[in-house]
């Protein structure tokens, strides 16, 4: 089945959304397969964010994810990277729908509370970089519940 990355920034773990963020994926009919809270060391997040490091935010941004913990999971199902992200919003709260994290949880882009992998190839990069100790194999006793 399908897996993406999900990050909990440091700023909703801040905020207290960590149930929030979790109970929207749960409730979606989307599995947990890996949950920890870390933080990261600086050559980390730089690792992470990597693709971005000639964009003139990149440093800000390092600085945004070492500055506190983040909840790293992994969440399996149908098309759960594409639809991830559509739950998690545009990534500038400004134009992030309303009823999407984003949309609902946040305002500035620099603090836009989550991250999200944004293709199957990133989400299984982003997943061994975060859980090289691997993730849990298990499946709902709902399944037959939420697919056909
Ligand atoms: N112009 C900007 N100014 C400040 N921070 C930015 C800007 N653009 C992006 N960021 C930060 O860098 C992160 C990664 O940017 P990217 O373009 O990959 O967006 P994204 O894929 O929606 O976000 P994420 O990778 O965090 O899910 C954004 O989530 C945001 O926190």
């Amino acid at each position: 089945m399908e897996q993406t990355f999900i990050m909990i920034k440091p700023d909703g773990v801040q905020r207290g959304l960590v149930g929030e963020i979790i109970n929207r994926f749960e409730k979606k009919g989307f599995y947990l397969k890996g949950l920890k809270m870390v933080s990261v060391e600086r050559s980390f997040a730089e690792k992470h964010y990597a693709d971005l490091s000639a964009k003139p935010f990149f440093a800000g941004l390092v600085e945004y994810i070492i500055s506190g913990p983040v909840v790293a999971m992994v969440w399996a199902g149908k098309n759960v990277v594409v639809t991830g992200r559509k739950i998690i919003g545009a990534t500038n709260p400004a134009d992030s729908a309303p009823g999407t994290i984003r949309g609902d949880l946040a305002i500035e882009i620099g603090r836009n509370v989550i991250h999200g992998s944004d293709s199957i190839e990133g989400a299984s990069k982003e997943i061994a970089l975060w859980f090289p100790e691997g993730v849990a194999e298990w499946q709902s006793n709902l399944h037959p519940w939420i697919y056909e």
